[in-house]
């Protein structure tokens, strides 16, 4: 049957408005790995995940830490020094389905923690963008810059450091829900 002429007209004037493509919001697929000694870490991931569904991976040990602070405290020490860094549980993770890496860590001996420092070594990042976060009691010292070196390929967002006693007395909510909404909560644009 032929379009009547009001028809078409209608018609033409709705394809002018529309674009062939548009900015759509597409969620990130974002990986969440951390590892956690004395719970800090562990609670700013879950802080995270609350704001952007990410998939929680926890790093695991082969063989954990004792919990007796100070025998973990000289082996992390040694594994640092000696760069015998420790086997992780299901390692090598595969990243590739996610376009977002986020890696949580304490920071240990004013560096990266050893198990963080192993999940690293043993991750191909190539191509992905990398979102670190880290724990500390005094300062974050060369944590940034270890990590950076040791995550090859990847492209970094700001990092969010978190100090453990702000943590602690609830003040740093706002910073954790300021960096999620700023870095990871971005819509992309995506051709329809
Ligand atoms: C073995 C060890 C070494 C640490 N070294 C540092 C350090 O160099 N600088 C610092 O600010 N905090 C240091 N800390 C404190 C931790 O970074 C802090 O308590 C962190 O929040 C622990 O995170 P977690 O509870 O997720 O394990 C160290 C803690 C441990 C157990």
């Amino acid at each position: 049957m032929p379009l009547s002429r009001r028809t078409m007209l209608t018609s033409m004037a709705a394809m002018a408005v529309i674009p062939s493509w548009s900015f759509a919001a597409e969620p990130r697929r974002i990986l969440l790995a951390y590892y956690s000694y004395t719970g800090n870490t562990r609670s700013v991931a879950e802080k995270l995940q609350a704001h952007v569904g990410a998939q929680l991976l926890e790093i695991k040990m082969a063989d954990p830490y004792p919990s007796d602070i100070r025998k973990a405290t000289e082996r992390s020490r040694h594994e640092l020094e000696s760069g015998e860094l420790p086997a992780l549980l299901g390692y090598p993770y595969d990243v590739s389905d996610y376009d977002l890496i986020l890696v949580g860590g304490p920071v240990w001996w004013n560096t990266v923690a050893a198990p963080v420092m192993s999940f690293l070594e043993r991750t191909d990042f190539r191509g992905r963008s990398v979102g670190l976060f880290a724990t500390y009691a005094l300062t974050p010292s060369h944590y940034e810059s270890n990590f950076a070196a040791q995550a090859h390929n990847a492209s970094f967002l700001p990092d969010l450091m978190v100090n453990e006693f702000d943590l602690a007395n609830g003040q740093a909510g706002d910073a954790i829900t300021s960096w999620a909404s700023h870095y990871l909560l971005k819509d992309r644009p995506r051709a329809l």
